[in-house]
C-alpha cells in the first residue's frame, strides 16, 4: 500500500475507465473516498476523459495506456496501489499488472475485462454485445476503405446498455461527455505473454448483475476462466456501478481491501 514514511501507510486506489469513458466517470467513488481519508486518483487514457489527443491516432495499447503506465513508473519507491478497471479499463489493469507488478497490491476489476496472461480469450468474450443490435458507430479516421479507428455507442442506447439503473443526471452528463474509443489500442489489450509474477497479486472480481451490456453469463465465464480471490455482486447495477450504486461499490472496495491488512 501507501509506505510514505509516516506511521499509517496510505491506502491508493487508482482508477482506470472503459470504453469511450474517462476520469470523470469516478467522481462519486473518489469524492467518497478521499472524505474517508483514502488517497484516490482516476486516469484518462490517451484520447480520452480531457485528454488533448484524438483517439482515432491512438494506434496500440502502450500508447493507449501511457498515462497510468507514467503514473506507476512516478510512484516512490514501496508505495503500492489498489489498481481498480471498469469494463474494457480491465485490458489496461492486466496490462499494468504484468509490467509494474511490485507497483500494485490489489487489483479490482469491474465488469471488467479480466484474461489471464497467456490464455486466449474465448471468441465469445472479445464479440462486443453479441445482441441483435448494432449500436456501435465507427469513425474510419484512415477512409472508408480502411478498417475503423474509433468506436462509440449509438446515442440512442447510451442509456439502456451504459446506464439503465444510473440517476438520469449522470446520463445526461455522460452522453455529453463519451468520446470515441480506439479501436486499435483495443486489438491487442490482452494478448499478453503469461506471468506467473503478475499471477501472485490478489485479485477481486466484481460482477454487476443488471447489466444490459456485459451479462452475467460473459462475467461468470471469466470468472471461470482465472478465479480472483474475492468475488462480489452488485445485485442492482447496472454496467456503471459507479453511477448506479456507489455507495455499495465504496463499500465492497473497502471490505475488498481489509484483506490486505490481515
Ligand atoms: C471493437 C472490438 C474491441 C472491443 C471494443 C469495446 N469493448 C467494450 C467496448 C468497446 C467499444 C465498450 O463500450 C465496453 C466498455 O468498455 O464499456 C464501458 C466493452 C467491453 N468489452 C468487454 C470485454 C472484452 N472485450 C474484448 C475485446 C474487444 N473489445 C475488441 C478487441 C475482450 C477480449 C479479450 O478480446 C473482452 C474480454 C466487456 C468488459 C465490456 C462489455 C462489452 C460487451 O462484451 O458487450
Amino acid at each position: 500500500m501507501g509506505g510514505e514514511g509516516g506511521a499509517e501507510p496510505v491506502i491508493h486506489f487508482v482508477f482506470v475507465h472503459g470504453a469511450s469513458h474517462g476520469a470523470w466517470c469516478w467522481y462519486k467513488l473518489t469524492t467518497l473516498l478521499d472524505a474517508a481519508g483514502f488517497k484516490s486518483t482516476s486516469v484518462d487514457l490517451t484520447g480520452a476523459g480531457i485528454s488533448l489527443i484524438d483517439s482515432n491516432i491512438v494506434f496500440d495499447s502502450d500508447q493507449y495506456n501511457r498515462p497510468l503506465f507514467s503514473l506507476l513508473s512516478d510512484l516512490p519507491p514501496h508505495h503500492k496501489v489498489i489498481l481498480v478497471g471498469h469494463s474494457i479499463g480491465g485490458g489496461s489493469v492486466t496490462e499494468a499488472l504484468c509490467k509494474f507488478t511490485d507497483k500494485i497490491s490489489m487489483a479490482i476489476y469491474l465488469a471488467a475485462s479480466m484474461v489471464r496472461p497467456g490464455s486466449i480469450p474465448s471468441p465469445h468474450l472479445s464479440n462486443i454485445h453479441v445482441g441483435e443490435e448494432d449500436i456501435w458507430e465507427y469513425t474510419y479516421g484512415e477512409g472508408t476503405d480502411k478498417p475503423p479507428t474509433g468506436v462509440l455507442i449509438k446515442p440512442e442506447f447510451i442509456r439502456h446498455y451504459y446506464y439503465s439503473q444510473s440517476p438520469l443526471e449522470d446520463v445526461t452528463l455522460s452522453s455529453k461527455l463519451l468520446r470515441p474509443a480506439p479501436m486499435r489500442a483495443f486489438q491487442d489489450l490482452d494478448k499478453l505473454p503469461p506471468n506467473p509474477e503478475a499471477e501472485k497479486v490478489p485479485r477481486v472480481y466484481i460482477k454487476t448483475a443488471k447489466d444490459n451490456l456485459f451479462d452475467s453469463v460473459r462475467q461468470d465465464l471469466l470468472v471461470e476462466n482465472w478465479p480472483p480471490s474475492q468475488l462480489y455482486v452488485l445485485e442492482d447495477s447496472d454496467h456503471s456501478a459507479f453511477f448506479s450504486v456507489p455507495t455499495t461499490l465504496f463499500a465492497y472496495l473497502l471490505r475488498a481491501v481489509s484483506f490486505l491488512q490481515r
